[in-house]
């Protein structure tokens, strides 16, 4: 690889530097204090203390109040302190060889980066220890979950970029990459994001695209303000309260005061002589201050301290909780802030994740559906269907690439496997082929699969067992072992998945040379898209698909096609044309794609499971008898988003007004609502 700097148009930012801390040493005291005094009783004791100093006035010596007040401003800003020492800092390569701090790192350097390291900015990926440019991250900082990403890139020469404007959109990235008069589509695949760290992989270069507050990662954080508690706000107005009250004691005893001077005072000075006479206003005047110095404990400067030290104890208790504790992967529970333990006690909605939150995200392949015939459970002779704990799992002893961890109970499918149906065969030649899926094969004949997502392992591996090895893939082909046959597939395009989407597609050229598009994705998305020519296949599969989904089975519909060389070549340059197109990439090639999946042919239907996590329903059942209410987000077919819902207690028997809203735009949703409002009379949330 050539370490060459590059001459990169800076458009946007400069330097990598990012504040993530508040204060650093020759800031913290002025802006710690301006912080702590904007407290009212610190501001409150400031004051005292000014009143202390006037000999009028003053009855206490100075220092009464001075020594809590130090005390209070040391252990709050002890506390800051160490809250804020936080931001680490990465050194890394930059060309030629120099070693830099990551806070230095500018636009168009090209930066190294070493195994478990930190990504420092967005990069795009040049190139990397790895075969094919490959490179592993795990992305937990970005979206909360552990698992890799494979990357690959081509790339290796002085190029030039031209890309979107800095963004907070994590999933997508549009630009171009001239070298030597070619241009080159980037897409998100060729980003490495601020934010993930590099896992297996040795070594990998990266060009910043991005540095800095630019980063998706920083773009995507917003203002952070300074959050309250309830119980700040209450402990505010009591302190404000019990100002008033003594405001009040004080005028009182000052107005006692001023009638004393005017009756007895004279009187009094035959005893201790005054020089200035006897003023009685201003006597009282004086009174007052001097009992706002004197009862000066009613107002408790303590109650502050006290309650940030139960919080500091509160984090320590979250922390050591052993009932928190993940043995699995040794995760306590962190409380990451002091200073909103309280609020915990208060929550009134959750908004959780299903897949991998309220799951365990380890998919397995249970059933399917192939040309009208359900795979998966298995009946008796008379028709009554066994517990799959009492069958015998199948025997891939013919398959010297079978994953020995595979289960699988129906030796129907088996055997329609060895008898060659076609169908069957289509079906798992789709599994092995229409995936984003890696291989490894560290050693002959044993693989290890790297999914982005865990479903597609899932279906991988079930084609792989089931005689239809996926073995490797590269930029332009897929390898696969078909029964015990290698063959090579030209890889022709990608039609990649996304939430939108809800389908992905793959366009092959098969060893004997013939064209045809494979297509996997939600049964609603794949549906629209067939030939009138299924539509006996279809209602069966529905059947199946209906009866997997009530077993909150997550399913997905799979469909082929074969393509005309002569339309497929022109649909090709259009395509290339528009992927390394700047505006409107993104729909130009929707357009495409939705014009090339279409007359689809229906194969059949799978069907994962993805079991839930230990202890879900009841810590539902738990949550919702404590009155909280719960979110969860999901992107299933909407029957095994309902079954999970029964299944994991958020929906339950007694519930028997659960109503269903799937309008698409704001007015449907609202106009949804209002009718099932007036249908159960109750009230809605202004949300
Ligand atoms: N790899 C894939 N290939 C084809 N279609 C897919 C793939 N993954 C998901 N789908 C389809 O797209 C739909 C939306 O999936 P998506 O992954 O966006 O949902 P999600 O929000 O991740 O939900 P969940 O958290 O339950 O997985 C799914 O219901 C499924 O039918
Ligand atoms: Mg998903």
């Amino acid at each position: 690889f050539r370490c060459e700097q590059v001459k990169l148009k800076k458009c946007f930012a400069n330097t990598n530097a990012i504040k993530t801390s508040k204060y650093n040493p020759f800031t913290f005291l002025p802006l710690n204090l301006f912080e702590q005094f904007q407290r009212i009783a610190n501001a409150y004791f400031l004051f005292l203390l000014v009143l202390q100093v006037i000999p009028q006035i003053s009855s206490l010596s100075w220092f009464t109040t001075v020594v809590p007040l130090v005390l209070v401003l040391t252990v709050t800003a002890a506390k800051d302190a160490t809250d804020d020492i936080v931001s680490k800092c990465v050194l890394c390569t930059i060309s030629p060889l120099r070693s830099e701090k990551w806070m230095d790192v500018q636009v168009g350097d090209i930066i190294r980066l070493e195994n478990n390291q930190f990504v420092t900015a967005d990069l795009l990926l040049l190139s990397s220890s790895e075969p094919l440019n490959l490179v592993y991250i795990e992305t937990a900082e970005l979206d909360g979950l552990v698992y890799f990403f494979s990357f690959h890139s081509e790339y290796n020469l002085k190029p030039a970029v031209r890309c979107e404007p800095p963004n907070n959109r994590l999933d997508r990235f549009t630009g171009t990459l001239t070298y030597a008069g070619q241009k080159y589509p980037l897409d998100n695949e060729k980003i490495l994001l601020r934010g993930c760290t590099l896992r297996n992989t040795e070594w990998c270069f990266g060009l910043v695209l991005f540095a800095g507050p630019e980063t998706k990662l920083m773009q995507n954080s917003g203002k952070t303000t300074f959050k309250r508690t309830s119980i700040d706000r209450l402990m505010n107005v009591l302190v404000l309260c019990i100002f008033g009250f003594l405001a009040f004691m004080c005028t009182i005893l000052a107005i006692g005061n001023c009638f004393w001077e005017m009756n007895e005072g004279s009187q009094f000075m035959v005893f201790l002589p005054r020089q200035d006479g006897n003023n009685a206003a201003f006597s009282a005047f004086l009174t007052f201050w001097s009992y706002v110095i004197i009862l000066n404990t009613v107002v408790p400067i303590s109650l502050y301290v006290s309650v940030e030290i139960i919080r500091l104890g509160n984090s320590f208790y979250i922390d050591w909780d052993r009932k928190m504790y993940f043995s699995r992967y040794n995760t306590p529970a962190e409380a990451r802030t002091t200073t909103l333990n309280e609020e915990l006690g208060q929550i009134k909605y959750i908004f959780s994740d299903k897949t991998g939150t309220l799951t365990q995200n380890v998919m397995t392949f249970n059933k399917c559906s192939i040309n009208g015939k359900s795979y998966g459970d298995v009946y008796d002779y008379t028709g009554q269907r066994l517990e799959i704990t009492k069958v015998n799992t199948v025997d891939f002893s013919f398959n010297p690439l079978a994953d020995p961890r595979f289960m699988f109970h129906d030796h129907a499918l088996v055997e329609a496997v060895k008898l060659e149906d076609p169908e069957v065969h289509a079906f798992f030649r789709l599994l092995a082929l229409c995936h984003t899926v890696m291989a490894e094969e560290k050693k002959e004949g044993e693989l290890f699969y790297q999914a982005q997502s865990p479903d597609e392992g899932a279906l991988v591996t079930a084609a792989r067992n089931f005689g239809f090895v996926f073995r490797s893939r590269t930029p332009d082909s897929v390898s696969i072992v078909e029964m015990g046959e290698e063959r090579s597939y030209e890889l022709l395009a990608i039609l990649d998945f996304n939430n939108v989407r809800k389908r992905m597609s793959i366009i092959v050229r098969s060893p004997e040379g013939k064209l045809c598009l494979y297509c996997k994705g939600a049964d609603t998305i794949i549906y629209e898209r067939l030939h009138q020519s299924c539509s006996k296949l279809m209602d069966v599969t529905t059947e199946h698909l209906n009866e997997f989904a009530g077993e909150g089975l997550r399913t997905l519909a799979l469909a082929y096609k074969n393509l005309d060389e002569e339309y497929f070549n022109q649909w090709k340059q259009r395509h290339h044309e528009a992927s390394t197109e700047l505006d409107n990439q993104e729909s130009k090639l929707d357009e495409l794609y939705e014009e090339i999946e279409k007359d689809l042919l229906l194969l059949g239907a799978t069907a994962i499971e993805d079991k839930l996590q230990d202890g879900v329903p009841q810590t539902i059942e738990q949550l919702s008898k404590a009155n909280i209410k719960i979110w969860v987000l999901t992107g299933d077919k909407q029957e095994t988003a309902e079954n999970i819902g029964y299944s994991c207690n958020l929906l339950r028997e007694e519930m028997n007004d659960v109503f269903i809203v799937s309008g698409n735009s704001p007015e449907d949703v609202r106009q949804e609502l209002r009718s099932v409002k007036r249908l159960y009379h109750f009230s809605l949330d202004s949300t």
